[in-house]
């Protein structure tokens, strides 16, 4: 069966740099444009060239993109001629492929937001699309408050479509700008645009201020829209744009699309699509959504036991594709709501093999669910998770013994003016029963600790030496003064690898040192370190 063509396109660097707390430098750009290109999109919408400086600069700069690069801008003023309007005349001399216009379609936002007539805002948007088709680029027209436009008075938001078809955009793209419509509104509104504006050149641009962004695109899809308008990880104003790592795969591997349209995105793409959306949010430096449909480390992650003993034997059981045609993977976390198949799986995980009828395996069950109800939790610390299980098995020799360790925190003042907090630790441990006592001074009590307990492990010093911390997280479990205070702390090493460690309880500095100890055991037996 002939499958019809949809079109990608993405505005992460347009309306995504419009989010919140995102700034892209112009090196970030280029990085993200190049992603997009590998990831198979049609249209990169790099900016808003005359807007600001870099995106001048990202327009500027040579082009290596397959996507066609689009320049985004609005139409010209009521009053002035195209040619005599600066803004619009920065859009179309900037290098691009296409040009992306924001056009008004509610008759309330041009009466009230541009203060002009309905007619003068038709003339804008007839005379701008004529000068951009005039200037050789690919046009298109995104109708800013489509649906809210055709619900208030129809006539004149198709009014507003049909100029910029008529005068020859190649895509009229109706915008839920609000992000307050349903899929049921969109289906009938697009399909009806359809209808009246035909020629399969309609496009989608949808915002999840109710969380629908994804559904109301499909839903336009499905009623006549072939072009999408998306972000990486569903960047964008306020609650973000339809989020092309959830829609790619939908449109790839859900027969309900994939039967009836193809998208430019290979399978070879989508398998990095996971590694790609992780990439992205390191870029602009904010942390993963690890829920994140199809590309969250939790999207096939699976606590409970009834649900793991059913995915060991067919996956299938339990997961809507398979997690690695989009590069994630299937986890299988042991907690107090799994059983003996979790454990089993996440054992195997993390190179323990045993016999699923040894008895140690029950005691080991039992331990962690006695565990995390004092506030453990595993799931999020695999690598305290692979100590206890080791050392339930008895392979986790005795490296190290504390003796004692010792914190103290001072305040005082600085001659200079102002205050000096202080922290400092003494640790006492015994190496192949040599006693070995340390001191060190840090910016917190959990920093002189480390470093005190790093300074000196007698002959195991070599294997910690390139041993770092990378972050530490602290949790109040229960609130008053009978609080338990559960740690994550995340170590590397020269190796690339990242590890996590888990320590409860009533004292944070006491949890804080278990976390570490933890860590140093871990890496000692992930160096081969020889048993005393
Ligand atoms: C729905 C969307 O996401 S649309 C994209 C929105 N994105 C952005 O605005 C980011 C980039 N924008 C900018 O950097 C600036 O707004 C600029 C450079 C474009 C314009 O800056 P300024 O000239 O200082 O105008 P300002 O930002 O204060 O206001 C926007 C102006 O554009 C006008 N305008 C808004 N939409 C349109 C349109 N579709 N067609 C014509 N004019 C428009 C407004 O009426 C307003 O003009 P006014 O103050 O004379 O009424
Ligand atoms: C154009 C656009 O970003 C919007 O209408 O939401």
């Amino acid at each position: 069966m002939n499958r019809e063509r949809l079109y990608l396109f993405d505005t992460t660097l347009r309306d995504g740099a419009q989010t919140a707390g995102v700034d892209f430098t112009l090196d970030d750009k280029i990085a993200v444009a190049q992603m997009l290109d590998r990831l198979g999109v049609d249209y990169v919408e790099g900016g808003y060239p005359g807007a600001n400086p870099t995106d001048t600069e990202f327009f500027a700069r040579p082009r290596t993109e397959k996507a066609t690069f689009t320049a985004f801008g609005m139409t010209k003023r009521a009053g002035r001629s195209a040619a005599n309007d600066p803004g619009l005349q920065g859009v179309l001399q900037a290098q691009a492929g296409a040009c992306c216009f924001v056009a008004k379609s509610w008759d309330f936002h041009v009466t009230n937001a541009l203060g002009v007539t309905l007619e003068e805002n038709l003339e804008s948007i007839r005379e701008t699309v004529a000068a951009s088709v005039a200037a050789g680029r690919e046009t298109m027209v995104d109708c800013e408050h489509f649906f809210d436009g055709y619900k208030a008075n129809p006539d004149y938001a198709l009014a507003c479509a049909r100029a910029a078809r008529d005068a020859g955009a190649r895509w009229v793209v109706l915008c839920d700008t609000n992000g307050g419509t349903t899929p049921e509104e969109v289906a009938d509104i697009v399909g009806r645009v359809a209808e009246v504006v035909p020629g399969k050149n309609l496009g989608v641009h949808a915002h999840d201020d109710m969380g629908l962004a994804v559904a109301n695109s499909l839903a336009a899809v499905k009623a006549g829209a072939r072009q999408i308008q998306g972000a990486l990880n569903g960047l964008g104003e306020r609650c973000g744009n339809a989020n092309l790592t959830t829609l790619i795969p939908t449109l790839k591997l859900k027969p309900d699309f994939s039967d009836r349209f193809e998208v430019g995105v290979s399978d070879e793409a989508l398998a990095g699509l996971s590694s790609l959306s992780r990439a992205f949010d390191e870029l602009i430096n904010r942390p993963s959504n690890r829920y994140a449909p199809y590309v969250g480390a939790n999207a096939f992650a699976t606590k409970a036991g009834i649900h793991a003993s059913a995915i060991l034997k067919d996956p299938r059981t339990y997961e809507h594709i398979a997690p690695d045609s989009v590069g994630n993977h299937r986890r299988l976390l042991v907690s107090d709501q799994g059983g003996k198949s979790n454990l089993l799986s996440e054992l195997a995980r993390v190179g323990v093999e045993v016999d699923k009828s040894d008895p140690r395996l029950d005691r080991l069950l039992a331990e962690v669910k006695a565990r995390e109800a004092q506030g453990y939790a595993y799931e999020g610390a695999e690598a305290s998770f692979a100590l206890l299980a080791k050392r339930a098995l008895g392979r986790v020799p005795d490296f190290f013994t504390v003796e004692s360790f010792r914190v103290m925190v001072s305040r005082r003042r600085d001659p200079l003016g102002g205050q000096i907090t202080v922290s400092e630790a003494v640790v006492k441990v015994t190496v192949d029963g040599e006693p070995l006592i340390t001191a060190a001074e840090g910016i917190g009590p959990v920093n002189a600790l480390d470093l005190a307990l790093r300074k000196d492990l007698g002959r195991y010093q070599p294997f910690i030496a390139q041993l770092r911390l990378t972050d530490y997280k602290v949790r109040i479990l229960n609130g008053g003064t009978d609080a338990i205070t559960r740690v994550l702390i995340e170590s590397t090493d020269g190796d690339g690898e990242v590890w996590t460690t888990v320590g409860v309880s009533p004292n944070v500095v006491d949890a804080s040192f278990e976390a570490l100890t933890d860590s140093l055991t871990y890496k000692l037996l992930k160096a081969n370190a020889p048993a005393p």
